[in-house]
């Protein structure tokens, strides 16, 4: 018996073609996310991956790109469940700077100690600051747990405890499921299926809208390590202009 989990980071953002650090804003797809959105579908119904339940963030980028996906695929029907737990990471007072910007700025160790290290999180991000969520009708219920930043460590700290509630219980319950995320929410997810180093996960990075098919086994180790993209070489050009990205 094996548990099929699809993982798919949302199409292109506004945010991504502008090269602007993202993070909880909530910014919306561009025409070619979009189309991204509908081709990871395709690729899903070509393949006979066919989720049964889906899990999103409370994120338009990631919301609208399960319903494209989902729609190419026949499986616009299927029950939708959102967490924030799956939001974007919080990229703290770095939320609308621009990437090529903060490089030259800060150097290329602070960058990517910002950008890709385990636990350093960027500096927090003000209230008061155009790009916060404090006040956001959507984490009313957070309370003091709303972040004002994360390092990928507290993304998985938050993840887990919703990996385990809800989508094992989808997956235990024999469901095919996808889970419609982010960059960095993914990456805290493939950190943990595929055990990776804190050092390790530094150089792993998941492309816009290609869905990525992990079997689990009984103890929801993957079968294939690293899973498999339903395009693999698609995925290995577009992983590679992520981890360029700011140069
Ligand atoms: O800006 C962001 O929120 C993320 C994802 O787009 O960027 P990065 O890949 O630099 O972590």
């Amino acid at each position: 018996m094996t548990y099929t989990l699809v993982l798919l980071r949302h199409g292109e953002s506004d945010w991504n073609a502008k090269n602007l650090f993202t993070g909880w804003v909530d910014v919306a797809l561009t025409e070619k996310g979009e189309g991204e959105a509908v081709r990871g579908g395709q690729l899903l119904r070509e393949a006979d991956v066919l989720p049964d339940v889906v899990h999103t963030s409370l994120q338009r980028r990631a919301i609208n790109t399960a319903a494209l996906a989902l729609d190419a695929a026949d499986r616009h029907w299927i029950p939708v469940k959102r967490s924030w737990r799956l939001n974007e990471r919080h990229y703290g007072a770095l939320q609308g700077k621009d990437k090529k910007q903060t490089l030259d700025e800060y150097g290329e160790e602070q960058f990517m100690l910002w950008r890709r290290s385990f636990d350093t999180p960027p500096p927090p991000l003000d209230d008061s600051d155009e790009f916060s969520q404090a006040g956001d009708p959507r984490y009313a219920d957070l309370g003091d747990e709303l972040p004002r930043t994360e390092c990928l460590k507290d993304v998985i700290a938050r993840f887990l405890p919703y990996w385990e509630s809800d989508i094992v219980t989808d997956l235990k319950d024999g469901k095919t499921v996808l889970v419609a995320a982010h960059g960095n929410s993914l990456r805290a997810l493939v950190k943990h299926l595929d055990q990776i180093s804190d050092e390790d996960i530094a150089g792993l990075n998941i492309p816009t809208g290609m869905p990525l098919v992990y079997e689990l086994d009984e103890d929801l180790r993957p079968t294939v390590a690293g899973g498999r993209y339903l395009d693999p070489e698609a995925a290995a050009a577009a992983a590679a202009a992520v981890a360029n990205q700011g140069r």
